[in-house]
């Protein structure tokens, strides 16, 4: 939501006069401008003007839902879903929803898959998941229909807006950069978009995983059009001080040619189902990484795949 508030904040920011411009803003902030209050938000939650702080950032991002900006109440929403800011609190999240639901189609439908999930009052699955053993070295097994069709084209409608080319970590650097090896294009689903049907999804893959939903780093969902693909790689990271040591993959369509996950040693090619998710380990318990983990996304050769991926820590991340 912009105001003139936020847009003059901005001209002072970029003209060299932070404290004018958090002046400003502050003093917006508390008429209640939703614009001003939003973008304090998002500074407390990227830590680069002001200290990062979510406790804050998760209040002033309440406040400015209750001021009346809907993309603030969908982060305070996806915030009590995961605990963000402060604790979590799934039934409060979906009270949220439900109010959102009335005047937003979007929210609706999100609340309708949601009610289709058997949890438990923190939001967590019931029942146990069970996986066929694929491979013992590399460590990959599969559950089979663990999204629903429903679920599956939940997550590739919510996310084809955000589509954008994929990336990977530039081992010198650390950042985020475009890479032949990996020409898919991707969406990610961060903490403030982590809606609490994705948290409850994410809680899903942790709870099949035996691992807690902090471990996983944010979902995203690939797609793959003819020629792309993913080029053998690890996704262990070397050096990595909280190691990268599973790998997530579900499976959202089975309506493509090609485009299997391959891994080389021994040659072992995986196409699921839709909803399928495959699970498979990176590295071991002290963090170095398998040698036989390392595998590919096969060039799709016809039709668009759609795959959700979630890389799963050693220890809970520290946002
Ligand atoms: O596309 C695939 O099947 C592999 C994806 C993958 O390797 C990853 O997301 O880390
Ligand atoms: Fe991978």
């Amino acid at each position: 939501m912009t105001s003139n508030v936020v847009e003059e904040a901005q001209r002072l920011f970029h003209s060299g006069q932070p404290q004018r411009a958090m002046d400003l803003l502050g003093q917006a902030a508390s008429r209640n401008d939703p614009g001003a209050l939003e973008y304090l938000a998002n500074l407390c939650l990227a830590g680069k003007i002001v200290n990062r702080d979510l406790p804050l950032s998760r209040d002033l991002f309440h406040r400015a839902a209750i001021a009346g900006s809907e993309t603030a109440a969908a982060i305070y929403r996806a915030f009590m879903a995961s605990g963000t800011g402060g604790p979590a609190d799934w039934n409060k999240a979906i009270e949220l929803l439900e109010l959102a639901s009335r005047s937003d189609p979007e929210a609706g439908r999100e609340l309708q898959l949601i009610s289709e999930m058997r949890l438990s009052s923190e939001g967590d699955p019931l029942g146990t998941f069970s996986a066929d053993r694929i491979s013992n070295s590399p460590d990959v097994v599969m559950y089979r229909s663990l999204f629903t069709d429903a679920e599956c084209d939940f997550l590739i409608a919510r996310a084809m807006p955000g589509m954008v080319p994929s990336t990977v970590v530039d081992p010198q650097t650390g950042e985020l950069v475009p890479n032949p090896i990996r020409t898919s294009d991707a969406t990610g689903f961060p903490l403030v978009s982590e809606s609490p049907a994705i948290h409850a999804l994410c809680r899903r893959l942790a709870a099949a995983s035996g691992t807690h939903v902090k471990q996983g780093e944010p979902l995203q969902i690939l797609r793959y059009r003819p020629g792309q693909e993913y080029r053998a790689h690890f996704d262990a990271i070397g050096n990595a001080d909280n190691q990268r040591v599973l790998t997530f993959l579900v499976y959202l369509n089975d309506d493509f040619e090609g485009g299997e996950t391959h891994f080389a040693k021994p040659d072992i090619k995986v196409k699921g189902r839709k909803g399928d998710g495959l699970l498979f380990r990176n590295a071991d318990a002290d963090g170095r990484p398998d040698l036989n983990s390392q595998h590919s996304g096969l060039p799709v050769t016809a039709g668009e795949k759609f795959l959700a991926s979630r890389w799963i820590r050693e220890r809970p991340l520290q946002y």
